[in-house]
């Protein structure tokens, strides 16, 4: 079927692996078991659409009870695991984002204060943890995990680098895990689907429930990733102390690297909160450095007309002005060539060249950013999404995420999620808001 350009879908992509019958009643209060159908929320048996527009959906050209839709999140009245006997695993993994703790505490407390399960283990040191030579769990508790919200980070720990599934399934066998929770980006996720595909195959009825984490919004499918919020906001305060650095000083050049390995949305949305950039530069839009639309005439053009000029760029633009390299992390990422370093020579000895008096600084907050503990709005959505992993997986849900699409809790199956990435559309309404605000030339 011809979708015009729609991501094609069908119910099957969607399908939500379960482990199996439900028969335990859950231990929830009657009132959180009365779901109602509201803006926010439907049905259990009710689904949540995929399209967002009609236009959309009538592209798909199917009748309207085939159209792609998610299953919803929230609470089951049965349940697959007897809470009392249910043995529970959380590890965290890959690159730090705000909220994590805040995951952390809402994943126990409601683990213990809903469902009455008492014993959650917190894996050290990502998916280390789960091997022979990881480090001892932490037996995690209401109590233990009171305060961690406060602190940025994660109390567990987190690391990047392979480790085999056989092994990691072997661990969850012999401490008896029944549910594990991993918080964690793209190649967590994928990790987490090989240990739900191993225990699978091993006959084990392990629960993998994923809390998806990015502090660069790349995971699709979900509206917006949790810590996203937290990190624009700290960086539009870098855009803001380099923006008054740079008006400070005569022909004062504001240079700041934000991350975002593919994905520029830390950086767009920065601007945009701070208003004070004149130049955004993005891994999903070619630059070019030279000629009458390139970066540095334009950085010229606003010193003459402005006085300053604040320029943001994100770690992953800019990446074919250097020599291609096949460099990845432990975790097989693409190692990035310093973007941040690279202009900063650039626009210096073109500036230099001109023969202006001007002042550069550049700064690199990237670590500084991602290390906060989560605002209110994101400590919100933690916990929410904290509840409906819980609520997932003990009704028995495997290999899917919690995430909310379209304002709704819903579980997404982990294939889905890892298929593809959420990048600014370079034609789409953000890129085009950023142009607005800046000014700058539309680059090719
Ligand atoms: N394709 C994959 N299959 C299994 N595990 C993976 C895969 N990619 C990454 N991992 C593991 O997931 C963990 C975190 O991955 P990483 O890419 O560093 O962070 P993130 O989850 O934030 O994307 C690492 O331990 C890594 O080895
Ligand atoms: O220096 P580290 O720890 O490898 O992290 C840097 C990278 O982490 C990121 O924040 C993304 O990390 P994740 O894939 O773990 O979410 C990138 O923007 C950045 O390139
Ligand atoms: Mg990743």
């Amino acid at each position: 079927m011809d979708t015009g350009g729609l991501p094609t879908l069908t119910q099957d992509d969607l399908v939500v692996r379960t482990l199996g019958e439900r028969s335990f009643p859950s231990p929830l209060d009657g009132g959180l078991l009365e779901r109602g159908e509201s803006l926010h929320y439907v049905t259990e048996d009710d689904r949540v659409l995929v399209d967002s527009s009609l236009s959309r959906a009538v592209r798909r050209g199917v009748p309207v009870e085939q159209l792609p839709s998610f299953e919803p999140g929230g609470p089951r009245r049965t349940l697959f695991f007897d809470p009392a006997r249910t043995r529970v695993g959380i590890v965290t993994c890959g690159g730090l984002c705000p909220g994590l703790n805040n995951v952390i505490r809402g994943l126990v407390v409601e683990l213990y204060e809903h469902y009455g399960v008492r014993y959650v283990l917190g894996f050290r040191n990502g998916y280390h943890g789960l091997t022979a030579d990881g480090e001892e769990p932490e037996v995690l508790t209401p109590t233990s995990v009171q305060w961690i919200n406060s602190q940025g980070g994660t109390v567990l720990g987190t690391s990047r680098g392979s480790q085999d599934p056989a092994v990691m399934v072997e661990t969850l066998r012999l401490r008896r895990i029944d549910v594990l929770f991993v918080i964690g980006g793209d190649g967590s996720l994928r990790g987490a689907q090989a240990i739900a595909d191993e225990a699978e195959a091993r006959g084990l009825p392990l629960a993998v429930v994923g809390v998806p984490k990015t502090i660069d919004n790349d995971i699709p499918w979900i509206d917006r990733s949790f810590g996203f919020q937290t990190a624009f906001g700290r960086a539009a305060e870098s855009i803001r102390s380099a923006h008054t650095e740079a008006r400070s000083t005569r022909n004062g050049v504001g240079l700041i690297k934000l991350m975002g390995r593919h994905s520029g949305f830390i950086a767009c949305y920065a601007t945009l909160a701070s208003d004070d950039a004149d130049l955004v530069l993005i891994p999903e839009v070619a630059m070019p450095l030279e000629g009458e639309r390139g970066v540095l005439a334009h950085i010229e053009r606003v010193l003459d007309t402005q006085g300053h000029a604040v320029v943001v760029v994100a770690e992953g633009a800019g990446q074919d002005l250097f020599a291609a390299s096949t460099a990845a992390d432990a975790s097989g990422n693409a190692k990035l060539h310093d973007i941040g370093a690279l202009l900063r020579d650039r626009v210096t000895a073109h500036l230099a060249a001109s023969g202006r008096e001007f002042s550069l600084r550049y700064v690199d907050p990237g670590y500084a950013i991602r290390s906060v503990p989560a605002n209110a709005h994101d400590s919100v959505y933690c916990t929410r999404l904290a509840q409906a992993a819980v609520h997932a997986a003990m009704a028995g849900r495997t290999s899917i995420v919690a995430g909310r699409w379209h304002g709704r809790f819903v579980h997404l199956p982990i294939p889905l999620v890892t298929a593809s990435r959420n990048q600014v559309d370079s034609k789409g309404d953000l890129w085009l808001s950023v142009l607005e605000a800046t000014g700058q030339p539309v680059f090719v």
